[in-house]
């Protein structure tokens, strides 16, 4: 069952914009199960169910779990697989008949009906065990079934006691997998003493993005990806999609600047009284920027083979969805998260860290410049300070995303910068529902205020928010158009204002940016 071909040597062809990135071979065997149902739903597009054991796209079944409630008719083979449509096996009591127009069973016939493939997942939690019976076609004018009970058999005459039920010996053969993915082919020789822990990935399932980050497929089913995760545009289309979104704003104070070999176009953005209280800046990249060494090219490159971004459990449920790493200072968004010192960052981080330190100081001294140069109506200038300790690096799997929200914690300074590599992705800005900003800016038909800006954010963009009251009037979403994106943002977290003098000496310490990292230092060229 387990192969070390990794998935991202598909990923020039799903990249296409991205082909310069050659992809090396994996460097270490990665194993197919994942310790916790929240790790496994997080990494696979056709099994986001977090609680039920089916998930669903447009009523049609894409992935399904057999958890330890499997039924002692439950049929689980390399070839059979029989249960019942959920919910309705182990522990739960059915009240009443299953109707044939239930979604789930919709769901399943549309499945069949669309030759769509199913992806199977069977759970071990707290000694669940997974058997194997054969059904054979009983030959019930014989009162005796005995040659049925031969291993891994079962008997169909309804009159017999172990009519469906499991044979009398070896019924409880757990499943081990084992590293050849044939032996769970083959009908004939299912391996003995077959035993799984935790839960792991059965039968159709290609690949499974492990909480490291890695991505497995067995050999022959490679299909199986491209027919589950229906893929959208290639990058081509979607960067053509953005070019015609680029500058959508309704914001009246812009301006193009530029800042090292990107060109910048910044934002200026006003509170309700139309006084300028912060900016966002985009550094626009461009082939030559990515291309070059140590440039985004290879720091994607660096990040996907890294195994140290975690996947974490869906701890911010219905908000975001996505693999992720602090390092440096502590920054506590809605979650506690551990944090790594930058003394033990890898250098692909440190360099993004010392691009984003340039991205950062130059995209402010910008900001600063025009609102010094005034004629632009009344400003308040953000204040703080614009030293970065703090970058967390977020990994987003096809489909993830960050819904609306702030960076608006208390112990942050005015500004926030983040690197963007792999997939494209849209940056937007609105006004808080509670902020009344009368008619400065509209509406929509809703009576809403509407997007103030949509940023198209592509491979190695970096963008840079200075402020901290923009977070106070405004929230941001970034939405995917594709596929992985990585996001490395780099904050700083004001020790003066941590808690406790432990999280202000953890901060002290993971915080500091080493001095041999400044062998890594960017100046924009
Ligand atoms: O994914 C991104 O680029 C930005 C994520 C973000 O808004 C955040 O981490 O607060
Ligand atoms: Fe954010």
């Amino acid at each position: 069952m387990t192969t070390l071909n990794v998935y991202f040597q598909r990923m020039p062809a799903r990249l296409s914009r991205l082909s310069t990135v050659s992809q090396p071979e994996p460097s270490f065997p990665p194993s197919i199960w994942s310790k916790w149902r929240g790790s496994l739903c997080e990494a696979l597009p056709y099994f986001k169910a977090y609680k039920g054991s089916l998930h669903t796209n447009g009523l049609v079944a894409t992935g399904f779990l057999m958890d330890k409630h499997a039924d002692p008719r439950d049929v689980f083979d390399g070839q059979v697989i029989i249960s019942s449509v959920p919910n309705g096996t182990g522990t739960m009591v059915r009240l009443r008949d299953a109707s044939d127009s239930s979604p789930n069973i919709k769901a399943f016939r549309n499945a069949q009906k669309n030759r769509t493939l199913l992806a199977v997942i069977a759970e071990k939690r707290n000694g669940i065990r997974v058997f194997r019976v054969r059904y054979e076609k009983a030959d019930l004018q014989k009162p005796s079934c005995k040659l049925i009970y031969t291993i891994g058999w079962t008997c169909l005459n309804h009159e017999c006691a172990y009519f469906l039920k499991r044979p009398a010996i070896k019924t409880e053969d757990t499943i081990k997998i084992e590293d050849d993915d044939t032996k769970m082919r083959s009908d004939e020789d299912v391996p003995e003493d077959l035993e799984y822990n935790e839960a792991f990935l059965f039968g159709l399932a290609p690949w499974i993005r492990l909480p490291r980050l890695r991505m497995l497929q067995p050999p022959g089913v490679l299909e199986f990806d491209r027919l589950m995760t229906k893929r959208r545009e290639t990058n081509q289309v979607i960067d053509d999609q953005l070019a015609t979104r680029l500058n959508r704003t309704c914001l009246n104070d812009t301006q193009t600047v530029t800042l090292g070999s990107y060109t910048a176009r910044q934002y200026f953005l006003p509170d309700p009284s139309g006084n300028i209280i912060g900016s966002f800046t985009l550094l626009v990249s461009n082939p030559q920027i990515n291309s070059q060494p140590f440039g985004p090219d290879h720091l994607f490159r660096e990040i996907e083979q890294g195994y140290w971004i975690e996947a974490k459990p869906n701890k911010l449920e219905g908000y975001t969805r996505h693999f992720q790493q602090n390092f440096g200072a502590r920054y506590k968004f809605g979650v506690a998260v551990q944090s790594k010192g930058f003394d033990q960052a890898p250098e692909v981080i440190l360099r993004a860290l010392h691009r984003l330190i340039w991205a950062g100081s130059s995209a402010v001294k910008k900001t600063t410049e025009w609102i010094d140069k005034g004629g632009h109506g009344p400003h308040s200038p953000p204040s703080g300070s614009n030293d970065f300790n703090e970058l967390l690096a977020l990994g987003y799997m096809e489909d993830d995303r960050i819904s609306y929200h702030d960076d608006g914690e208390s112990e942050l300074g005015p500004t926030v910068a983040a690197l963007s590599l792999g997939s494209p992705s849209i940056m937007k800005f609105r006004p808080k529902v509670k902020i009344d900003f009368g008619k400065h800016l509209p509406k929509n038909l809703k009576g809403l205020y509407r997007d103030v800006l949509e940023a198209p954010m592509k491979h190695g963009d970096i963008m840079v928010m200075h402020g901290q009251a923009i977070h106070k009037l405004y929230e941001h979403t970034v939405e995917p158009m594709g596929g992985r994106r990585f996001s490395l943002t780099c904050r700083y977290i004001d020790p003066d204002k941590m808690q406790s003098q432990s999280d202000k000496d953890d901060a002290a310490v993971k915080g500091a940016i080493p001095a041999a990292s400044f062998a890594f230092k960017y100046d924009g060229n």
